[in-house]
């Protein structure tokens, strides 16, 4: 039963009409605010691009988590957990194979030898989920193995490991670019740990002598998607990401040794140029990279285009997106810049 003053309040029969045509306007705000709240939530439609294992999979996975897509349930786990099983028999079906091609490789104990046997042995066959678990254990077994450890500490040493087709991709991107039209944004995932690694350059005349820079790789990607036309209006949202592989390595790499300008990069807030274990500063230094190139293009696009110069384009986030409840924060920074994005096109903008 409401009150006498609620049921006053709510019974429009007894306003005056300048209240009433207050309450009318409103009402319209209100339902137009929703209504394109709406439009923004259904017509935003997002395109993720980044090169080979920068982690566009995992991102996207955290997401379905995130947004319940993905049951937690012991059927679900069980999946997930065959999955990594199977990553991490591929991982290690390389490693010993590469290190005896290339190096010489001291097992710390020689009992392993036929552990390793065992995981390549699996891994050249059709995949067997009943020798899953005696796989397993050799592969705990080979990762006490020092040896084994020394091998994945120098794994950027290894070019083979890297080997991968997508410099083939990279000749073929001019094709398939041009279907995504009318995106509003793009999530570009680069890998910061690429760094030092290579891979061997396909396009190149005598590729088997000539190798790329995986980091460079991902820049030269940007460059062309960016420039796209089809992108010309979309934010662009870079996520740099595996901050936890980055920091792991620049403990022992030095970020000048592979990218020479680095020893020249010093923020206002830095004493010196180029210091060597800072993931803070080595992050900085990969992120003006990007943001270099999307300046340069940028400009071209305020030519182009009504926005003012002040507007930003593109907005960046360090990430690891084996990490949930980072990917959480960044998801929720992203749809809210987006959202936002959304309502300045309906003149709608939250103060
Ligand atoms: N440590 C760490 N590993 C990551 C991170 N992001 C992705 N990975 C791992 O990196 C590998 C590649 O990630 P994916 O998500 O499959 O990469 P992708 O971009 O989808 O790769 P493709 O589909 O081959 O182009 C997987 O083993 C992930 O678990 C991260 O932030 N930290
Ligand atoms: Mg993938």
């Amino acid at each position: 039963m409401p009150h006498f003053c609620d049921a006053i309040a709510c019974c429009p029969c007894l306003y005056d009409d300048e209240t009433k045509s207050k309450r009318k306007v409103h009402q319209r705000i209100t339902d137009e605010i929703e209504k394109a709240k709406k439009l923004a939530r259904r017509e935003i439609k997002l395109l993720l691009l980044g090169t080979e294992e920068a982690g566009k999979s995992t991102v996207i996975k955290q997401m379905r988590i995130i947004h319940g897509k993905e049951s937690q349930d012991g059927k679900s786990l069980a999946k997930w957990v065959q999955s990594v099983r199977e990553d991490v028999s591929r991982v290690h079906s390389h490693s010993p194979e590469g290190t005896w091609r290339n190096w010489t490789f001291r097992w710390r104990d020689r009992g392993n030898q036929e552990h390793a046997t065992r995981v390549m042995d699996a891994a050249r066959k059709h995949y067997d989920a009943s020798a899953v678990p005696e796989v397993f254990r050799a592969i705990a077994a080979l990762w006490q193995d020092e040896g084994i450890r020394e091998c994945y500490r120098r794994r950027a040493e290894f070019r083979f490991i890297y080997l991968s087709d997508s410099s083939g991709q990279r000749s073929e991107r001019r094709k398939w670019i041009h279907c995504f039209e009318k995106v509003n944004a793009m999530i570009f995932v680069a890998s910061l740990s690429d760094f030092d690694q290579e891979l061997l350059d396909k396009t190149a005349n005598n590729y088997e002598d000539r190798t790329v820079n995986r980091m460079e790789e991902s820049l030269a990607l940007f460059n062309v998607v960016i420039q796209d036309r089809f992108l010309q209006n979309a934010s662009i949202i870079l996520l740099l990401n595996k901050t936890d592989i980055f920091q792991e390595k620049l403990q022992e790499r030095h970020l000048a040794d592979y990218f020479p300008d680095y020893a020249h990069f010093q923020p206002e807030s830095q004493p010196a140029p180029g210091p060597k274990k800072d993931p803070q500063t080595a992050g900085q230094y990969v992120l003006s990279k990007y943001m270099a190139i999307n300046d340069c293009h940028a400009a071209g696009k305020f030519a182009s285009s009504s926005m003012e110069k002040d507007e930003q384009f593109m907005f960046a986030h360090f990430t690891c997106a084996t990490d949930t409840k980072n990917i959480k924060l960044i998801t929720k920074a992203v749809e809210d810049r987006l959202l936002q994005e959304a309502l300045i096109d309906f003149n709608l903008a939250l103060v």
